[in-house]
């Protein structure tokens, strides 16, 4: 039986797919897998247990992913399963940008015990008033699974829309409307757009990206929309250009005690990803990544592990077998494998960056003494028998 525990609220149609006479969904510590959403988890105690996170969302900067692949842990992610949820609220976003709506509403009500109320707001409403989104500029940073989507949905809108991302892949890129026009450099988002929506995650090249530098080379009352993290954005700056009207309007999912006391700021409370559609994509793209890779281990979108798949496993015998990604360690683990003559059926190694993953099918069972020599291989921090 396999334990595994939710750091966050999960959906339960992912849940769901956990079958009861494998799985255990269950509030301990000591589980083989977790799953988690927005749970900061640098802090978190790992779990000897633990064999896989699944992080049920897009962004994982949440997770310690280098801490994790060094214990062999595999984190996966789940690209695209939120993408309409978030493009939706960055709609509505980009017309509460322009349009005064919250304003408006929160005078009404502010008004509703008065009389003449249908004068008032006749009288009033010039207050609230704001700009068309349609034959406007927007730019988009960042043309993943949102990016993209959001870049398409306003050139829909009638919006001339240019994209910049000098990392798009190919499917992103064949996704993209024509009308979309590409940007070979953020100046040129800087420069031209009245509206910018930023799509990126929150590493270190990108952390603080829309500071001072960047608010002096952009359009006079440009207005900013921020779905993607908190940390993209340098408050500081961002409330000096809000103050020289620079900035007109910033609208952000990731209020903190700064930006939520700042005048024209629209404070979203994360509320991206927040659809029963979007939970559910999520939980059970994570839920079924999660099961593959522990049933079979196979592992599908992680992000500090590489891609590999024997799929489901039909020999006597599998191992999965995580590992720095330097060389001989092929070598090394096949040379152990034939010394205590095992034979190899079928093998695929993959790595992504540092590390590396060794699936192997068998024509025998393994005893525990190879499983034993094989950890003591220097570079190899995991070694599962899955089978
Ligand atoms: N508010 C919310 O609830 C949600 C927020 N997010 C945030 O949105 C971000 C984007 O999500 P997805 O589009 O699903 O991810 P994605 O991985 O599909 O797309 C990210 C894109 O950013 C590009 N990129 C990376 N560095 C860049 C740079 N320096 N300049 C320009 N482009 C760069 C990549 O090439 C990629 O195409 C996530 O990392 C997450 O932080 C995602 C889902 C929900
Ligand atoms: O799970 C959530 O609501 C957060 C979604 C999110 O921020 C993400 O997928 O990156």
């Amino acid at each position: 039986m396999q334990k595994i525990s939710c750091l966050n609220p999960i959906s339960k149609l992912g849940l769901e797919l956990l079958e009861q006479d494998k799985y255990q969904v269950v509030e301990e510590n000591d589980v083989d897998a977790l799953l988690v959403r927005s749970f900061k988890m640098h802090d978190y105690e790992m779990p000897s247990t633990l064999k896989a996170i699944g992080r049920a969302g897009a962004g994982v900067n949440n997770i310690p992913l280098e801490k994790c692949a060094e214990k062999g842990i595999v984190v996966f992610n789940t690209p695209g399963a939120n993408a309409n949820g978030v493009k939706e609220l960055v709609l509505a976003s980009l017309l509460m940008s322009s349009r005064d709506l919250l304003g408006g509403v929160n005078w009404v009500k502010s008004i509703a015990e008065e009389s003449d109320i249908p004068q008032k707001v006749e009288k009033n409403k010039k207050q609230f008033a704001g700009p068309e989104i349609m034959g406007k500029k927007i730019g988009v940073i960042g043309l993943g699974a949102i990016g993209a989507m959001v870049a398409n949905a306003a050139s829909a809108l009638g919006m001339e829309v240019l994209g910049y991302d000098p990392f798009i892949s190919v499917e992103g890129a064949w996704g993209l409307s024509t009308e979309v026009k590409r940007a070979v450099s953020l100046d040129e988002i800087y420069t031209q757009a009245d509206y910018i929506s930023i799509h990126v995650p929150a590493i270190d090249a990108t952390k603080g990206m829309l500071n001072c530098e960047a608010f002096d080379k952009m359009k006079e009352g440009v207005r900013i929309i921020n779905l993607s993290r908190g940390e993209l954005v340098n408050d500081d700056d961002m409330e000096i250009a809000i103050k020289n009207g620079k900035v007109a309007q910033y609208v952000t999912d990731f209020p903190n005690e700064k930006v939520a006391a700042m005048d024209n700021v629209i404070t979203i409370p994360h509320l991206g990803a927040s659809t029963p559609e979007s939970e559910d994509n999520c939980a059970i793209m994570a839920v079924l990544q999660i099961k593959d890779y522990l049933e079979n281990g196979n592992i599908t979108n992680s992000v500090n592990y590489p891609q590999c798949s024997l799929g489901i496993c039909q020999a006597p015998a599998r191992l999965a077998i995580n590992h720095q990604n330097v060389t001989n360690m092929v070598g090394q683990i096949t040379t152990l494998l034939a010394n205590n003559n095992i034979n190899i059926i079928d093998m695929v190694n993959k790595s992504k960056d540092k590390w590396a993953y060794t699936l192997i099918d068998l024509e025998s069972d393994i005893t525990d003494d190879t499983v034993k020599k094989l950890e003591s291989i220097e570079g190899i921090v995991k070694v599962r028998v899955i089978k």
